[in-house]
């Protein structure tokens, strides 16, 4: 589709401003498809942001102050604040697009702003794209990833958050000059109360090093065939810098912590490449998986339910399999 330059599209960047992640990089990838690029920060981005903002052709940050002595990391992990920020910098930028990457707090943050600005919403879009009369266009996978919708928003403002590995992140043909203009914010009383104090925000650091569950590109998990013995599920997660998965079984055995628990009642998982070894594929764990683009799965039993949806099926005992793959997975990137 050819970029409508008349649209105005505003990317909120989630705090800290430290590098993009993967799913703000995709989010730019997919507003630069939309319109003219403006970004959303709360707080400064460094350098380093900018230049990687330009390279994907982000033309202006609009930075919001105001606030009194909020720290940015504060104020962004109110929803709140974040819809007042992002109404104002609609206000201010007349945009007629928002996008956010899909994470529940900022789902939360968009259906506010959707009712600040009287927009149409769109939530977990994977993918975003115009009608033949300009509308915004959002394809959503629902019932647990077994039906594929499309939603049209027809208001004039559309708020969208789309899902992580939705497109593959690409820079701009050029890159462009990112100007910085501060806009002020005069948030409520309410935005201002359910701003966390500094000894009540707690920020997780990914002690495994291996990207978040939710936004992986990559995800492996393992199940009851694991027998509690995750090492060769970690391995090939490490060779492959993926993520690391669980069916709720697993989860309640304690072999490893919920937040690994992919499913109905877990995390959704749809990343480019899931690998489920020792699962059954259970109704429950597919409904969390099935929106993968390509499913793997390694079974000891050739007739497990997992491989009537999966586009590669391996037989065999996942302690062998799993670390050959590693193994040559390493020679193939020369490790
Ligand atoms: C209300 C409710 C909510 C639920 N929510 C979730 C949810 O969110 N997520 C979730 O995952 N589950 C959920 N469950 C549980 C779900 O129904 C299944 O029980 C669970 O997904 C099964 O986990 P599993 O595939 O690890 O185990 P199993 O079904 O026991 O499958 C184990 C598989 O491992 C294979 N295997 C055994 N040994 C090996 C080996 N050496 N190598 C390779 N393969 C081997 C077996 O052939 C088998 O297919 C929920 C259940 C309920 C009732």
């Amino acid at each position: 589709m050819a970029p409508q330059h008349n649209r105005t599209v505003l990317v909120l960047l989630d705090t800290p401003l430290t590098e993009l992640s993967s799913s703000a990089l995709e989010l730019l990838t997919v507003a630069r498809e939309l319109g003219r690029v403006e970004a959303v920060s709360i707080g400064s981005p460094s350098v380093a942001t900018l230049a990687q903002l330009g390279s994907y052709g982000v033309e202006l940050v609009r930075q919001a102050k105001g606030g009194g002595s909020l720290g940015a990391e504060a104020a962004a992990t109110s929803t709140p604040l974040v819809a007042e920020v992002l109404a104002r910098a609609v206000e201010v930028s007349d945009a007629d697009v928002v996008l956010l990457t899909a994470t529940f707090p900022n789902k939360e943050s968009a259906a506010r702003l959707a009712w600040l600005t009287g927009a149409g919403l769109i939530v977990d879009a994977a993918s975003v794209t115009t009608s033949d009369d300009g509308h915004v266009v959002g394809g959503k996978r629902v019932f647990a990833g077994s039906w594929d919708t499309v939603c049209e928003v027809v208001t004039d403002k559309a708020v969208v958050t789309v899902r992580a590995n939705a497109v593959v992140a690409a820079p701009a043909d050029a890159p462009v000059e990112v100007d910085v203009e501060g806009f002020d914010v005069s948030p409520s009383a309410l935005a201002l109360a359910s701003v966390p104090t500094s000894r009540e925000v707690h920020v997780v650091a990914g002690a495994s090093g291996r990207p978040a569950l939710a936004e992986a590109a990559v995800v492996v998990a393992g199940g009851r065939g694991t027998f509690g013995d995750f090492t060769p599920v970690e391995d090939l997660a490490d060779a492959l810098g993926a993520a690391v998965g669980a069916t709720r079984d697993c989860v309640d055995e304690g072999w490893i912590g919920h937040d690994a628990q992919i499913g109905q009642t877990g995390v959704t998982v749809a990343p480019r490449l899931y690998v489920g070894a020792g699962i059954s594929g259970a109704p429950h764990h597919r409904g969390g998986m099935q929106a993968s683009q390509v499913i793997v799965a390694v079974n000891a039993d050739p007739e497990c339910p997992i491989f009537e949806i999966s586009d590669f099926a391996v037989v065999g005992d996942l302690a062998e399999v799993l670390p050959q793959a590693a193994a040559r997975i390493r020679e193939h990137q020369g490790r």
